[in-house]
C-alpha cells in the first residue's frame, strides 16, 4: 500500500470492553491515529489504557464497537496485522535463565522477516548485554529488552506499553530519542505513558482517559489550553491589590493573595501580562520574583481528571 501521511493507521469507535465479572473498564471511547504519529494514551491508574491498548492489539475481542489497525479487525484477522505491528507488553516475561542474544534469537523465530537481533539490541543501547542472562539485567534494562524484541519485525505500526516504566532519566532520554527516530522514519506509534513530561517531549496527539472513557483529546498544546495560565509577582512596597488595575478587565479569571504574593490565572495571558507591566512601568514599580507561564500538561491532567469526575458527559476533541 501506497504510504500516505492522512491514513488513518488506527481507527477507535464506540469501543468497550467488559470484564468477566461484568466490569466495564472501556466505555465508548473513539479515537483515531494517523501514518507517521505518535499518539499517546495518559490516564489515572486504572483508567483503561491497557485494557484499550490490549483491544488494539487484537488480544481480546470488545464487548462493543470497533476498532481498525492497518484495515483490518485485530482480533478477527490477526494473521493479517501481526507482521506489520510491533508490541511491547508492559511484563515481558521472558525465560531468565537466556541470555539477551537467545532471548532475540528465539522471538526472532516467532517473526517473519526478523531483523538481525544485533541490529535491535544496538537501537536499545544493550548490545553489550548480549551475553549476559536476562534475570540479570536491571529493570531498565529489561524494559529495553522488551522495545528490542517489539522491533524485529520492523513495524509499521508499534504499541508500547509504559514503554519508560523503570528506566533512569538517561535511559528515559534514549528511548524517546529512539521513538523520535522511529517516527522520523514513518513508523506510526501508539503508547501508553505516566509520565507526562514524556507525552509532551514525544506525542503529536494525545488521549486522557479517566474511568474509562476520553476525557480530551488533541496536540498537548490544545490540551494545556484547557486550563488557564499563571501569573505570580511581588506587591511592590506601599501597594495593595486595589491599587492593581481591575482584573477582570484584564481577562483574570481568578486571584489570590498570600502575603505579598498575588497569583493570577488567566485565559488570556498576553492581555493579562500587558497590562500588568504596563500598569507597573506606569507606576515605575517592579514586580518581583515575577513568573507568567502556560499550564502545563500536568496541570491540565489534574483539571481534566477532576473535570470528568464531575462531568462525564461531554469529551473535549480537538480538530485533528
Ligand atoms: N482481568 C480483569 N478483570 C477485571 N477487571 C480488570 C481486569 N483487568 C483490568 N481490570 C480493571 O479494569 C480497569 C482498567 O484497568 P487498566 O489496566 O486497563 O487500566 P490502566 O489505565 O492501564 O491503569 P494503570 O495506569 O494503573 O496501568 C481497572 O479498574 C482494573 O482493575
Amino acid at each position: 500500500m501506497e504510504a500516505n501521511e492522512h491514513e488513518h493507521v488506527i481507527e477507535v469507535t464506540g469501543l468497550r470492553r467488559v470484564y468477566g465479572g461484568g466490569f466495564e473498564a472501556v466505555r465508548g471511547i473513539d479515537f483515531s491515529v494517523r501514518r507517521g504519529e505518535v499518539f499517546a494514551l495518559l490516564g489515572t491508574n486504572g483508567a483503561g489504557k491497557t485494557s484499550t491498548v490490549e483491544l488494539l492489539e487484537g488480544l481480546a475481542s470488545p464487548a462493543g464497537g470497533q476498532v481498525r489497525v492497518l484495515g483490518h479487525d485485530p482480533y478477527t484477522e490477526r494473521a493479517a496485522i501481526r507482521p506489520r505491528t510491533g508490541v511491547m507488553l508492559q511484563e515481558g516475561g521472558f525465560p531468565s535463565e537466556l541470555t539477551v542474544a537467545e532471548t532475540a534469537r528465539m522471538w526472532a523465530g516467532c517473526v517473519s522477516g526478523a531483523r538481525p537481533e544485533r541490529e535491535v539490541l544496538a537501537l536499545v543501547g544493550l548490545e553489550s548485554k548480549a551475553g549476559v542472562r536476562v534475570k540479570q539485567l536491571s529493570g531498565g534494562q529489561r524494559r529495553r529488552l522488551d522495545l528490542a524484541l517489539a522491533l524485529l519485525g520492523d513495524p509499521e505500526v508499534l504499541f508500547l506499553d509504559e514503554p519508560t516504566t523503570g528506566l533512569d532519566a538517561e535511559g528515559r532520554r534514549d528511548t524517546w530519542e529512539l521513538v523520535g527516530a522511529l517516527r522520523d522514519g514513518g513508523t506510526t506509534v501508539l503508547l501508553t505513558t505516566h509520565y507526562l513530561e514524556e507525552a509532551e517531549n514525544l506525542a503529536d496527539r494525545l488521549a486522557i482517559m479517566h474511568e474509562g472513557r476520553i476525557a480530551v483529546t488533541g496536540t498537548p498544546a490544545e490540551v494545556t489550553a484547557t486550563e488557564p495560565s499563571r501569573i505570580t509577582f511581588e506587591l511592590p512596597d506601599g501597594y495593595f491589590v486595589g491599587d492593581l488595575p481591575p482584573l477582570a478587565e484584564l481577562g483574570v479569571s481568578d486571584h489570590t493573595v498570600d502575603g505579598r504574593t498575588v497569583r493570577l490565572r488567566t485565559r488570556e495571558l498576553q492581555r493579562a501580562a500587558t497590562g500588568l507591566l504596563t500598569w507597573a512601568q506606569g507606576a515605575g514599580v517592579e514586580l518581583r520574583r515575577l513568573d507568567v507561564r502556560s499550564a502545563s500538561l500536568e496541570e491540565a491532567f489534574l483539571g481534566i481528571a477532576k473535570d470528568a469526575s464531575a462531568d462525564k458527559t461531554a469529551p473535549k476533541e480537538y480538530a485533528a
